[in-house]
Parts: structure tokens; sequence; C-alpha cells
């Protein structure tokens, strides 16, 4: 089953969940963690999550076209590089935050076809607003932009902090997971992806 995004009015877009459905589903798991789902404070929890979830897996209800919208042509064929976009994400095993930032980058193609440079962290939240594991959202951002733009190569890496892996289970804070995808030109050529690693890391 699959949901749609309501509108386009809110800066994610929400998605349209089984309200009734999370709500109780989450008033049952605070009944069996031994807490009381009508006392005061819990009351109208199960429909905050349902508003939370609605936001947090917006990019359910959405694909790279909703927001690589704009497109242009542009005398440049070298490197755009945007970098330490901010990454909120929910860990699919755990359904916990997992955090940190996305570096995206790629080479026009011959016709010099560009995108908006915001379009580039909209496409990230595409895909990290939903249950994710970071090494598939990291391929799915670099597998779009090459679908989209058809560009000479793109390269994406993302480092995060999982809180499945600080605040439970084996409970190492600090502990950073870098993935990365690379396509086209950096991958075939050790210069290029160099060059391209060398302006992330040049912070
Ligand atoms: N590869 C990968 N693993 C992830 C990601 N997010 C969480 N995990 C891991 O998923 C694994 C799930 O392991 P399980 O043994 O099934 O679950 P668990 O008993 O809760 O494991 P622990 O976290 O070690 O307590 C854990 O090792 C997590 O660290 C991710 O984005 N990528
Ligand atoms: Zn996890």
């Amino acid at each position: 089953m699959s949901f749609p995004i309501d509108d386009g009015s809110t800066p994610t877009g929400h998605l349209k969940v089984d309200t009734p459905r999370i709500e109780r589903a989450v008033r049952e798991i605070l009944i069996a963690i031994g807490e009381d789902p009508d006392r005061d404070g819990l009351l109208d929890t199960p429909s905050r999550v349902a508003r939370a979830y609605a936001e947090q897996f917006a990019g359910l209800g959405q694909k790279p076209t909703d927001v690589l919208t704009t497109v242009f042509d542009a005398d440049h064929d070298e490197m755009v590089l945007v970098r330490d976009i901010e990454v909120y994400s929910t860990c699919e095993h755990h359904l916990v935050p997992f955090h940190g930032v996305a570096h995206v980058g790629y080479i026009p193609n011959d016709k010099g076809q560009i995108t908006g440079l915001s379009k580039l962290a909209r496409l990230v939240d595409v895909y990290a607003r939903r249950p994710q594991v970071q090494e598939r959202m990291t391929s799915q951002i670099a597998d779009a932009l090459m679908e989209v733009l058809e560009p000479r190569g793109v390269i994406v890496v993302v480092e995060c902090e999982h809180l499945c892996m600080t605040m439970r289970g084996v409970r190492k804070p600090g502990a950073k997971t870098i993935t990365s995808a690379v396509r086209g030109d950096f991958r075939s050529s050790d210069k290029t992806r160099a060059e391209a690693m060398s302006l992330i890391l040049g912070r």
C-alpha cells in the first residue's frame, strides 16, 4: 500500500498516513511497555506520533522527479558539489533516527544540464524520509541523479551517527558510519574521485 503526499504547500510535504491505525498501534505499544495511555501526558501521544510519521516518512510518497523539477542548460561542464547537507533519517531496523550530513556532487553532461542547488538537498530528503539503511539511501540518491540529469558522473558521501548504536545496543556514541556511491566519471577516474574527496574533506 502506498500513500500520496497531500500537497506541496509545506517544505517537505506530508504523507497521507492511515492515522487511526498508527494511533491504535501506538496505544498498544504504550500498554505493552506497562504505561497508561490514558494518563494526561500520553493522551494525545498516538495522534502526535501519527502526525510525526506523516512528516518523517514523507519521502515514501515522493519520487525524484517531484523535486528535481528545475533542470537548466548552463555553459558549465565542471564539477558541482554541495557539501554538508543535513540528513535526518530513520533506521529501518529499530525505527530510531540516524543523522549527519550528505555531500552530493555531479559533473554535468555535454549539454551542460544542471539543476538548482536546493534540489540536491531536496533529493536527499526524498530518500532520507523513509525507513532506511544508510547504504541504500546513499545509492538511491546517486542513481536518481544519474537518471534525471544524465550527468557524466555522480558522487554521494554520507556520514551519520546512528542512535541505535549510541542510545541503545552497543552504545558507542561518536561512532560515525561513512558510505559512498560513485557513478560514471567518479568511478572510472581516480583523479576525478580524488578531487571530489579533497573538496568534501577540506573543511
Ligand atoms: N548496514 C547497516 N546496518 C545498520 C544500519 N542501521 C542499523 N544497522 C544495524 O542493523 C543491525 C541489526 O542487527 P540485529 O542483530 O538484527 O539487531 P539487534 O539485536 O538490535 O542488534 P544490536 O544493534 O547489535 O543490538 C545492527 O547491527 C545495527 O547496527 C544501516 O544503515 N546500515
Ligand atoms: Zn538501527
